[in-house]
């Protein structure tokens, strides 16, 4: 594919989404090189050990000296302590993008490091796994997804192209997007189904005197389903949450008025606003498999979800 192709690739962080870059990067011959950076030895060596890239640092200032795409892959809250390392080291002309879960903040934290001349453009693949770190990742990870990218203002037309034609490569659709109306869209279908997760595993566990061995016995589709979402990694969700605060907030407002109103409806018997209920959302997931939306039918996808010894 014409112009698809980078001289050098950097990868800042090689958890679940940078391991999963680097193996589609070298699968699709999308790089001449890639660079693997990490913040720890550790993560770096395990990286090396798989063979992910084809130099490697603890720097992130080293591993963006002429790199022509730049992925920043880490947790949303380190998106400022990158920028700040890597800022003036970055060759001119270079795309910088990131991955990240949330936008308007990675925005605000990023855009005031980048210099004149480096094409800053922030990203976001809707595509992952409960699973962490880089052995979690998988080349077919982006097939069939969305990437949104959410182009800042004056966005040079070329890069915007460069970059889309890049997801293209991964397997993705790629749709633009303005920062607040993704973050507004991304807490509703993604942030609010993970805190719902971690809230529900919890009050679970806090019966654990009563129920210990129950809720792990009897622990079926449903309850499971919610377990492998509240699986995931701690302190990615952790930064979700403080960096998506206020749409996070306004989806929660309004999921616990409706499900005051549901409460409601069970207290008084009220079994035809249930029936209503319950008939709308069964419609909302017909018309998602009719879209061709159920990963749950992608066999990767399946694999991808498995439980650890599953
Ligand atoms: N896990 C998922 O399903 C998805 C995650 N994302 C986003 O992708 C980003 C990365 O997530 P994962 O790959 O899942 O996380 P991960 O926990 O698997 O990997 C994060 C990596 O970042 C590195 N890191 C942290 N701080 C750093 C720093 N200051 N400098 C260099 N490296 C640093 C860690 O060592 C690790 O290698 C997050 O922003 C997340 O919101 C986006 C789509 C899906
Ligand atoms: O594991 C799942 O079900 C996910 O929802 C994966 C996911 C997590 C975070 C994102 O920003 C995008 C996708």
């Amino acid at each position: 594919m014409e112009h698809t192709k980078f001289e050098k690739i950097a990868l800042i962080g090689i958890g679940l989404i940078g391991s999963s870059l680097a193996r589609v990067i070298r699968r699709n011959d999308l790089a001449d090189h890639i660079v693997v950076a990490t913040r720890s030895a550790e993560t770096l060596s395990d990286a090396q050990a798989l063979g992910l890239g084809d130099s490697y640092t603890t720097s992130n200032a080293e591993a963006v000296a002429d790199a022509d795409l730049v992925i920043v892959s880490v947790p949303v809250g380190s998106s400022a302590a990158v920028a700040e390392d890597i800022a003036a080291h970055l060759k001119p002309g270079a795309i910088v993008t990131d991955v990240g879960s949330t936008k308007a903040s990675v925005i605000e934290q990023m855009r005031p490091h980048m210099p004149v001349g480096v094409h800053f453009i922030p990203g976001h693949p809707i595509a992952g796994t409960e699973r962490s770190g880089p052995s979690a990742g998988f080349a077919e990870l982006f097939e069939g997804r969305w990437c949104i990218l959410t182009p800042l203002e004056g966005t040079d037309p070329d890069a915007l192209e460069r970059l889309t034609r890049f997801w293209q490569a991964c397997g993705s659709t790629v749709e633009a997007m303005d920062p607040a109306h993704h973050d507004m869209v991304l807490a509703i279908v993604s942030h609010l189904p993970h805190i719902i997760a971690y809230n529900i595993v919890g009050t679970a566990d806090d019966l654990e005197a009563v129920t210990k061995s129950e809720v792990i016995k009897y622990s079926a589709s449903g309850f499971r389903d919610f377990t492998r979402l509240a699986a995931s990694d701690p302190t990615m969700w952790r930064d979700v949450c403080l960096h998506n605060r206020d749409a996070i907030l306004e989806m929660l407002s309004r999921f616990s008025e409706d499900l005051a109103s549901l409460q409601r409806a069970i207290r008084w018997g009220d079994g035809d606003k249930l029936f209503d209920l319950f008939s709308r959302t069964r419609a909302v997931r017909r018309s998602i498999v009719e879209a061709g939306q159920d990963v749950d039918a992608v066999d990767f996808g399946r694999q991808a979800t498995r439980l650890p010894g599953e």
